[in-house]
C-alpha cells in the first residue's frame, strides 16, 4: 500500500500548514494508533510550531479522530486536512460532504463580502461561506467589513434563512446591543484631566442593584413582565465580562434632529442579555441538533424565549444608564433610584420604577440589538404608495417594506451576529442613525444608513450595517503579544496619551490588553467600505473620554 499524503493545520489558525506523509506500515487494521498519533502530534510541534498538541480533529467533517474507523475515514479522501488543537474544541464549521448535506442546504446561496479596506481573516469567510452553503434554509448571507472568526460561526455576519431558525449563529449573548444616552454634561466638564474627576465618580455601579422586588419591577415593559428567573435577574443593570463598557463620549460632530449635538456628552452603553442569553441558548443545543425547524414545537417556544431575552437586554442597558446617571448628575432626584440602597430588602412603589424607566427613554438616542433573530420581508422592496412615491426618495425608503409579508416565500429569518439592524423593527421604519464604534482608544462614529436600487433596498447587506470595527487579534493573541508589549507600561494603557484621550476604569488585568485598542481593525477602513458599498453614510463622530469595563469597588 502507498504512503498517504495529508495536510496538517492548526485548529486555530489554518494559514499556517505542513504536508505529511504517512507510511503504510501504520495504517494497518492491525496496528496500534499510538504512533500514527504520535508522528501527526510531533510533526504539529516541529513544523507547526504548536507547543501542547493533544486533539486531532477532521477539518471536512469537523470530527475527532479517536478510533481506527475515524482515522481510515479521515485519510480515505486524498489531500485531506488534519486541523491540530491544543486542547480546544474543533474551530470553524465542518465542510460537509455531498453525502452528509442536509436536503434543504443551498450550495449556491449568494453570500455578499463587504469588505475590500479593512482587513480580513480567512478564517473567517470560510466560516462565512460554510455556514451559508450547509446549513438548511440559507437564502443570503452577508460578511460586513468587521468580520472575524469566531468559535464556529463568524462575528460581523449576517444570516438569512427560510423555514428554519439557527440559534447558535446569533450566540448566547442574546439582544447584545447599544444604546446611546444624552447626558446633561458638556465638553469642559470632560476633556482632560477632567475627566479622571468624572471617572473617579462613577461608583456604585458594580453588583447587583437594589432588591428583588425592584428589579422586578424594573423588568416590566409594554408586553409585561421580561423576568428571566431570580439567579439571572441578579445581574440586571450589570454591565458584564469581556468588551462589553459604558462609555462616555463628547460629540465632536452632532447630526441635526438626532440628539446628537455637538460639543455635549453622550453615554454609549454596550451590553446584553448576561447569562440569561447563553443559558437559552446551552438548552437548544444540548442535544447537539442546532438548527429549529419553522413552526416545529421547539421552533416556537425558541422564538419566545429569545424575545423575551431580547426585552431583557433593553431593560439591562436602561438600568446601566439610570446607574452611570446617578453618577454622572447627583443632583438629579430622577436618577436617585440608580444609587443602591443599603439593605436588599428596602422596596420603592413601583410608580417611582416606572417614572424612571420612562425618564430614561427620554434621554435615549438610539437602541439596537446586534445579536438577534428577526423575521423580515423578502426580498426588501419599496411599497409603491401613490402618498409617497411623488416626494422624493427620502418618504419612499420610509415605506421600504421589512416586516410585512404573510406567505411563507415573502418573508425570511434574519439571523445577526455582530451586526446592527438598518431599520427600527417596532417602527418599521429606517433606522436615522447608528453608533459605529473602533475601541476604547479610537472614535466611534455616527453612521446613516442607506438604501438604494443598487443595494436592493438592502439586500446586499442583509438590512444591516457593521457594528463595531471588529477585532484585528483573537483574545489569546492580543493578551500574549500586546502583553508583552506593553509588559511594565500597562498603567499607561489606562490613561489618557493626549488631552483628547480616554481614562480606562479596568481593574481586570488581562482585559486591559485583550480590549487594547490595537486588537480592533481601524474603524475608519471599516466605515469606508460601508461607504463604497452604498450602504451608509458617515454623519457624524463622537470621541471617548471615559471608558468603563469593569471596577474593583472595595479600592
Ligand atoms: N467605543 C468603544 N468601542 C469598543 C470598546 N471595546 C470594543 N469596542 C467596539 O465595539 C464592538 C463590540 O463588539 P461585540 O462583538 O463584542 O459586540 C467591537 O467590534 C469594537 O469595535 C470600547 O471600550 N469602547
Ligand atoms: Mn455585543
Amino acid at each position: 500500500m502507498p504512503s498517504t499524503r495529508l495536510t496538517l493545520t492548526l485548529n486555530t489558525n489554518r494559514t499556517t500548514k505542513c504536508p505529511l506523509l504517512i507510511p503504510s506500515d501504520l495504517l494497518l487494521p492491525t496496528s496500534s494508533l499510538t504512533p500514527l498519533r504520535n508522528l501527526v502530534l510531533k510533526t504539529a510541534t516541529s513544523k507547526l510550531r504548536l507547543k501542547k498538541p493533544t486533539r486531532i480533529f477532521d477539518v471536512l467533517t469537523g470530527k475527532e479522530l479517536l478510533t481506527f474507523e475515524d482515522w481510515t475515514t479521515a485519510l480515505r479522501d486524498p489531500d485531506n486536512t488534519l486541523a491540530i488543537s491544543a486542547g480546544e474544541d474543533f474551530v470553524g464549521v465542518p465542510r460537509k460532504d455531498a453525502r452528509d448535506r442536509h436536503p434543504d442546504a443551498n450550495p449556491e446561496c449568494p453570500v455578499h463580502v463587504l469588505v475590500e479596506d479593512a482587513p480580513v481573516d480567512q478564517l473567517a469567510l470560510t466560516q462565512l461561506r460554510t455556514t451559508a452553503t450547509t446549513l438548511p434554509g440559507m437564502v443570503a448571507a452577508t460578511g460586513q467589513p468587521d468580520l472575524c472568526p469566531g468559535t464556529k460561526y463568524p462575528v460581523g455576519a449576517v444570516f438569512a434563512s427560510r423555514g428554519w431558525v439557527h440559534p447558535p449563529l446569533i450566540g448566547g449573548d442574546i439582544g447584545c446591543g447599544m444604546a446611546w444616552y444624552r447626558t446633561g454634561l458638556s465638553r469642559g466638564q470632560v476633556d482632560g484631566e477632567k475627566g479622571r474627576k468624572v471617572a473617579e465618580r462613577l461608583r456604585g455601579v458594580e453588583g447587583s442593584w437594589r432588591g428583588r422586588e425592584e428589579r422586578s419591577a424594573w423588568l416590566r415593559d409594554g408586553e409585561g413582565s421580561c423576568e428571566a428567573g431570580g439567579e439571572w435577574d441578579a445581574s440586571v443593570g450589570t454591565i458584564g465580562a469581556g468588551n462589553h463598557f459604558a462609555e462616555i463620549q463628547v460629540v465632536e460632530k452632532g447630526v441635526e434632529g438626532t440628539g446628537m449635538v455637538e460639543n455635549e456628552v453622550v453615554l454609549l452603553v454596550h451590553s446584553g442579555s448576561r447569562g440569561y442569553g447563553g443559558s437559552i441558548l446551552k438548552r437548544y443545543t444540548a442535544e447537539g441538533r442546532e438548527s429549529l425547524k419553522e413552526g416545529s414545537e421547539k421552533m416556537v417556544v425558541y422564538m419566545e424565549e429569545h424575545h423575551r431575552a431580547l426585552r431583557w437586554a433593553k431593560a439591562n442597558r436602561d438600568l446601566i444608564a439610570l446607574r452611570f446617571l446617578s453618577c454622572l448628575e447627583p443632583g438629579e432626584e430622577a436618577w436617585l433610584l440608580g444609587r443602591n440602597t443599603q439593605t436588599d430588602d428596602a422596596t420603592t412603589d413601583i410608580e417611582t420604577i416606572v417614572r424612571a424607566r420612562a425618564k430614561i427613554q427620554e434621554r435615549k438616542v438610539v437602541d439596537i440589538w446586534h445579536n438577534n433573530l428577526e423575521r423580515v420581508n423578502w426580498p426588501p422592496s419599496l411599497i409603491e404608495d401613490t402618498a409617497t412615491s411623488n416626494t422624493g426618495l427620502e418618504a419612499k425608503i420610509s415605506e421600504i417594506s421589512i416586516t410585512k409579508g404573510e406567505a411563507r416565500d415573502d418573508y425570511v429569518f434574519v439571523h445577526r451576529k455582530g451586526a446592527a439592524p438598518t431599520y427600527d423593527p417596532e417602527h418599521n421604519l429606517p433606522l436615522p442613525i447608528l453608533p459605529l464604534p473602533g475601541s476604547r482608544g479610537t472614535p466611534t462614529l455616527i453612521i446613516k444608513p442607506t438604501f438604494s436600487e443598487e443595494t436592493g433596498w438592502g439586500l446586499k447587506n442583509a438590512l444591516s450595517l457593521a457594528h463595531g470595527s471588529g477585532r484585528s487579534m483573537s483574545r489569546g493573541k492580543a493578551l500574549s503579544y500586546l502583553g508583552s508589549k506593553y509588559k511594565h507600561q500597562s498603567a499607561a494603557l489606562l490613561e489618557p496619551g493626549a488631552k483628547e484621550g480616554t481614562w480606562v476604569i479596568c481593574d481586570e488585568k488581562e482585559l486591559v490588553f485583550e480590549e487594547a485598542p490595537e486588537a480592533y481593525k481601524d474603524v475608519y477602513a471599516v466605515s469606508s467600505d460601508l461607504v463604497r458599498e452604498g450602504v451608509a453614510e458617515v454623519v457624524g463622530l463622537c470621541k471617548p473620554r471615559v471608558s468603563y469595563k469593569v471596577r474593583n469597588e472595595a479600592r
